[in-house]
């Protein structure tokens, strides 16, 4: 009957517990998502889910049986005892058990905290498994099998000797427990069962009928006792589930405070010292965080607002990446955010998208339907080939907005996967959509979705980077076509060409060259600054900040691939207090970006080669056209124009050769002068000796 109560009970809990993680962490608050990252106890929905609910409900219902059942049993048998034993008898029981109970207690050892390392080694050595599932095909192709083989035994040495001394130290515990339990107390409570035997035998004048009732106390007393001792065993175990209750309550425990804390951004009181308290810095704390967001804006504005990598600890600092922003994004108005790798470029994504809170400033952007993030790692959902189009709508929601079978089609088309419908078995194919498609064709569904809901302003976080060129230039004209406003997160500089401006993120060093002649000199690179002029060339006003609403000074692009290859190796790009990396914004010399395509991609070499060869392919197919003579003398205008075009291209890239030599030459010379230096110092010979 216990065991049917138990039953019921651990699946209405788990079932009640399930419900509320459920809407706790899937609201729209989206707070699994931060909670991913930024829950303090490090572990996320799955484990909570999969394991440690199923643990922690059992766990709970078992306590029915092991403190309510052995508690009334003790309480019965125990008034029964105190009537036949007297009060100095139930005291002296009393005082017994309780002594046993802290012995057996002080020789315990700390079971719980063993049992919690070793599920942490366990936890690690499944996932160094699943680490080795998931990349396996990589690993054949290093050839590092055994290298795996070796950590993942490592991992499970460890967790077998740990697992061995445990076993080890609870064999001795128990024996130590059974022999008090079984033994001693039983001993013990067949003489205090006999204590009023004796008592009453002591007077002379006892008859043998009295001897008998005496007797029949003795037995009686003797079951009693028996009854009592289980009940009191039985209860002893309780400390040991309770200790295992207690594990999984701290951590369903903490993970609910964390999902309550992320939904309502409200942290409880801390519990460091004072002194860590005064040491705090509120305001980029995850507690401090102000969270001034508006969201009916009419394009993405930030006023001064840091990008800042958020503490775990809600009470610490984060790490600033990026200094204040001032930047706004208009509709219509396209912008390419660039910067060397780990400044802070998707930080800025998870800050807009409200993943990472907004600690300072101001933060305005469009109703969350009218803005969509594009993050790098594609995401492919459960479900058909339609739904990861529609993604997160659904098919009804899809006829609702007017949408057919038909328009997907279309939208598979723009992205060059009009194939995958039949090849995958139709819109209606159910699959593990992120195994069977590739990088690329996975990257081409998420600009499907973007096509599919046509919000008005997308951020794209390096979401197209396994895309060819080609594609990539139907999709950005597509996007720019259907009037969304585009937010590039790339360093791939010919993606400016579908940009107008430019967010440079931890270009701390100013250009310390002027633009090349080619920009400042000419009409397609006039500044467009209200307060400056073209006769400055104070490189500080060229590099400054670009405040909200002030007018933009335009710049090249192919100046930036240059500094941004010397900044990334700049050791003082992320510098060592926590101010975080300067930023600019710039109006992108479109003259450049319109002419320029990929001729200085510096990572895309094929893509290079492939796009002169279509241009070439152009010119070829437009000869041999029957065009009339004004068209051909267009042409060649246009291809004069173009000669020229090439011309300032050559000029001005001998010019940045030249520059990049000057530099190298400015290296060497630093470097031999070092070179000089280091020769004159003596070294004592005890460091020599030392050295040598
Ligand atoms: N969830 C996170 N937890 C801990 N650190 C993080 C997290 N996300 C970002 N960071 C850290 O913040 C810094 C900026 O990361 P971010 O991904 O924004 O850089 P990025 O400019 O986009 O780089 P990349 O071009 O390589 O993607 C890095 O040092 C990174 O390690």
């Amino acid at each position: 009957m216990i065991h049917y109560l138990e039953s019921i009970l651990s699946s209405a809990i788990r079932t009640r517990l399930n419900v509320y993680i459920s809407d706790l962490f899937l609201s729209n608050e989206n707070s699994s998502f931060k909670s991913a990252k930024m829950d303090k106890t490090d572990k996320n929905i799955e484990q909570v889910l999969k394991g440690k609910i199923t643990k922690f409900c059992s766990a709970l219902s078992l306590l029915l049986s092991s403190i309510v059942s052995p508690t009334i049993d003790l309480i019965a048998f125990g008034v029964q005892l105190n009537r036949n034993l007297g009060v100095n008898g139930s005291v002296l029981i009393a005082l017994f058990y309780t002594s046993s109970f802290l012995f057996l207690k002080k020789i315990s050892p700390s079971f719980e905290k063993l049992i919690a390392s070793r599920d942490q080694i366990e936890k690690n050595y499944k996932s160094d498994y699943s680490h080795i599932a998931s990349n396996s095909e990589e690993i054949s192709f290093n050839g590092g099998e055994n290298f795996e083989k070796l950590s993942s035994s490592k991992s499970l040495h460890k967790l077998l000797k740990l697992s061995l001394s445990i076993i080890k130290m609870r064999f001795k515990y128990v024996i130590a427990e059974d022999i008090f339990v079984k033994y001693i107390w039983s001993i013990t409570g067949y003489i205090l069962g006999a204590y009023p035997y004796f008592k009453d035998g002591s007077s002379f004048e006892a008859d043998s009928s009295s001897s008998a009732i005496r007797m029949r106390k003795f037995a009686s007393n003797r079951w009693l006792m028996l009854y009592f001792i289980d009940a009191a065993g039985r209860l002893m175990y309780t400390p040991k589930r309770l200790m295992e209750l207690s594990g999984s309550t701290d951590l369903i425990f903490s993970f609910l405070q964390t999902g309550h804390a992320l939904r309502k951004d409200y942290y409880p009181e801390p519990f460091e010292s004072s002194d860590d308290i005064a040491n705090l810095n509120k305001d980029l704390s995850l507690a401090g965080a102000r969270r001034v967001v508006y969201q009916n804006f009419n394009g993405i504005k930030l006023t001064f607002v840091p990008i800042i990598l958020p503490n775990i600890n809600p009470y610490y600092s984060g790490k600033v990446l990026i200094q204040p922003l001032v930047w706004t994004v208009n509709p219509g108005e396209n912008w390419l955010v660039k910067g060397p790798a780990g400044v802070g470029k998707s930080s800025l994504l998870k800050t807009i998208s409200g993943l990472w809170p907004t600690f300072t400033g101001i933060l305005e952007k469009p109703p969350s339907d009218e803005i969509m993030y594009i993050p790098s790692r594609s995401y492919m959902c459960m479900g058909s080939l339609r739904d990861q189009m529609i993604y997160p709508h659904d098919q009804s929601l899809m006829i609702e907005n007017g949408y057919t079978d038909d328009d997907l089609l279309e939208i598979l088309k723009i992205v060059s996967l009009d194939y995958l419908p039949e090849k995958e078995g139709g819109l209606n194919s159910i699959k593990n959509w992120s195994n069977s498609l590739t990088d690329e064709e996975s990257q081409k569904i998420c600009m499907a979705r973007l096509f599919y809901h046509r919000p008005k302003f997308a951020i794209l976080d390096e979401c197209t980077s396994a895309v060819s060129y080609s594609v990539e230039e139907t999709m950005y004209k597509h996007a720019k076509s259907i009037g969304i406003t585009l937010i590039t997160i790339s360093n791939r500089n010919y993606l400016a060409v579908y940009h107008e401006y430019v967010l440079r993120l931890g270009d701390s060093h100013p250009p310390s060259i002027p633009s090349s002649g080619a920009k400042r000199g000419n009409k397609s690179s006039k500044l467009l600054g209200g307060n400056l002029n073209s006769s400055s060339s104070n490189n500080s006003l060229y590099a400054r900040r670009a405040w909200s609403g002030e007018k933009l000074i335009s710049v090249d692009e192919s100046e930036e691939i240059i500094r941004s290859n010397f900044s990334e190796k700049d050791p003082n790009i992320q510098p060592a207090n926590n101010l975080g990396v300067s930023w600019y914004a710039a109006r992108l010399n479109t003259a450049y970006s319109g002419s320029q395509n990929v001729f200085f991609s510096y990572n895309s070499p094929i893509e290079k080669r492939s796009a002169s060869h279509s241009t070439r392919n152009e010119r070829t197919l437009a000869v041999s056209r029957n065009i009339s003579s004004s068209q051909l003398s267009n042409m060649l205008t246009s291809k004069n124009d173009r000669a020229d075009d090439d011309k300032t291209e050559i000029v001005r890239l001998r010019r940045v050769l030249f520059e990049r030599r000057q530099l190298y030459q400015n290296c060497q010379d630093r470097l031999s002068g070092i070179n000089s230096e280091l020769e004159k110092v003596v070294l004592d010979q005890r460091i020599i000796d030392a050295l040598e």
